[in-house]
């Protein structure tokens, strides 16, 4: 059986991707792209503006939405969708308090599942992240992440799930970009965003104690990573419930 997939953000880096990289796989394929304006035709997709997004998702028959935008833009695609009954893979970082409670909204009347990072490797970081700021208790913590030039969040949706997940496990304050003229107080983490080049996406914990230092550290090199999990993640999800859903749980799926 093959997964009808609609790409939101088409003409970005990320939406290019998932175009190409489900090209190449069997069981997935995109029939319509969205685009902030009308965009032709990318990689033999036809790419309509986002405005005739619900019409579309009929039109074509899309089992599951894939969104690498803007949060304005996810949250305009989440209104299709539900508007159309479709399920959304979210890839979007960047949302402040208030977009994200809208889209979490949209879960009530659609399986969503919203990811920060979509390589497996991250996944895997995570757990190990819980489980060594949970064994090295008082050890001092410090978060960098480096992407390319054009990213405009910062930082990285995956830092703050980094720092989501190792506030869960010990009290932290984070301090953005240290400066001045003070030592770190036992309880600060000090998180730092760098761009440069076309860095895919670094992401480095730091845990150090007086006499061991211990390094996380996951590297993307190739942005075929994330649309190969979200591609898996939109398969998935097309044959769930409403609700919101995690990539965690595509991959204990396995
Ligand atoms: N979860 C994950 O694994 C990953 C997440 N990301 C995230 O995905 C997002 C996109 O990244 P990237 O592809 O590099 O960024 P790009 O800027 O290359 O792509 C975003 C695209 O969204 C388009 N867009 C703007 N408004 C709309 C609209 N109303 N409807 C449809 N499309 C619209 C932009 O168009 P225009 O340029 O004309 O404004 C642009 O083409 C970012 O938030 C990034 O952090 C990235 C990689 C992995
Ligand atoms: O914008 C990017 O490129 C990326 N964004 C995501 C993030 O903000 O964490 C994931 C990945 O690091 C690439």
């Amino acid at each position: 059986m093959t997964t009808a997939i609609a790409v939101n953000g088409a003409a970005g880096r990320m939406g290019r991707t998932v175009i190409e990289t489900a090209a190449e796989r069997d069981g997935v394929e995109v029939v319509v792209g969205f685009h902030a304006t009308d965009a032709g035709e990318i990689g033999g997709v036809p790419v309509v503006g986002s405005g005739e997004a619900a019409d579309a998702l009929a039109e074509y028959e899309v089992d599951a939405v894939v969104d690498f935008s803007v949060p304005e833009a996810a949250l305009s695609v989440a209104d299709a969708c539900v508007e159309a009954e479709v399920p959304l893979v979210v890839g979007t970082t960047g949302f402040d308090g208030d977009s994200f409670d809208a889209l979490e909204a949209a879960s009530d009347e659609i399986p969503l599942l919203k990811a920060t990072n979509f390589s497996r490797g991250i996944q895997v970081l995570l757990r190990t992240v819980r489980e060594a700021v949970g064994a090295l208790d008082g050890y001092d913590l410090e978060l960098m992440e480096t992407h390319h030039n054009e990213k405009v969040d910062a930082p990285s949706g995956t830092a703050n799930t980094i720092l989501e997940t190792i506030q869960e496990e010990r009290d932290v304050e984070p301090v953005y970009g240290r400066e001045g003229h003070a030592p770190r107080d036992d309880d600060e983490i000090g998180v730092f965003a760098r761009r440069a080049g076309d860095v895919r996406g670094e992401h480095e914990l730091v845990l150090a104690g007086n006499d061991e230092v211990l390094n996380l550290s996951h590297r993307a090199e190739d942005r075929g990573v994330f649309a190969a999990g979200a591609l898996d993640a939109a398969v998935w999800l097309a044959d769930r419930g409403d609700g919101w859903h995690e990539f965690d749980e595509v991959i204990d799926a396995e």
